[in-house]
């Protein structure tokens, strides 16, 4: 369950980013965030990573106060959950199984864990004719499953996405659209910022919009 309580984000600058958000997810949702640009949708999946901390207000992840973690357990904290970016991040010399892996071994998974569970999540996301190749000779929308691939590798609880479908085109926004959907029914809380209109409406989820750092609406999911 992920909880905000009054959260407020304050730029240096002076720039109130989000303003007073109070909201809770259940586990298990698929919540799409959605507002103009500029309105904290980033700011606000910042702030559930420990990327930036909260001005005021409190934030609950699955028990854990984030105001109150230790800094040495943040990157143990980080690696609870899936994180997926528009800008991919792949590792261009590495191939599509070893960028996957990588995020097993990072964390000491053994080798001959890592033989069965990355071909299992290459299946899964439709690439296991691919596992040889190196990310610049796949599709924007191959690349796009390898990093939810490599997001989901590790079982996370919850999956951040920020504008995954951003530079794809609409059958491939559609195939990523659905693998998400997937992982949610396969109990990953998923919680998607995009602009997309078309997805939303499409998809028939929970719908949180912001706007000027507020949540003007919430709406939709089976709560
Ligand atoms: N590092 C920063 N320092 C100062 N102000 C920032 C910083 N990052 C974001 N902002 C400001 O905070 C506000 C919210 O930005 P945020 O990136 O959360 O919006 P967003 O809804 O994700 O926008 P977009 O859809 O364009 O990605 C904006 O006014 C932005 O200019």
């Amino acid at each position: 369950m992920i909880e905000l309580s009054h959260v407020s984000k304050t730029y240096s600058e002076g720039n109130r980013a989000v303003k007073d958000v109070s909201l809770t997810i259940g586990d298990g949702e698929f919540v799409f965030i959605v507002g103009r640009s500029g309105s904290g949708k980033s700011t606000l999946l910042k702030l559930l990573l420990k990327e930036l901390e909260p001005t005021k207000g409190q934030i609950i992840v699955n028990d854990m106060d984030l105001g109150k973690m230790p800094r040495r357990y943040v990157p143990k904290y980080r690696r609870k959950l899936g994180v997926v970016f528009q800008d991919f991040w792949l590792l261009k010399d590495l191939t599509v199984f070893e960028n996957v892996a990588f995020a097993q071994r990072v964390i000491g998974v053994p080798n001959r864990v890592i033989k069965e569970s990355v071909p299992e999540m290459l299946r899964m996301v439709g690439l296991s004719a691919k596992y040889k190749t190196r990310p610049d000779k796949l599709s924007g929308g191959e690349q796009q499953r390898v990093a939810i691939a490599r997001a989901l590798i590790n079982r996370p609880e919850v999956l951040l996405a920020d504008e995954p479908t951003g530079n794809l085109d609409s059958f491939n926004t559609h195939e990523i659209m659905g693998l998400l959907e997937e992982i949610n029914e396969r109990g990953t809380t998923v919680i998607v910022v995009t602009h997309s209109h078309e997805m939303v409406q499409q998809m028939k989820k929970r719908v949180i919009t912001m706007d000027r750092g507020v949540v003007v609406k919430d709406e939709g999911g089976s709560r």
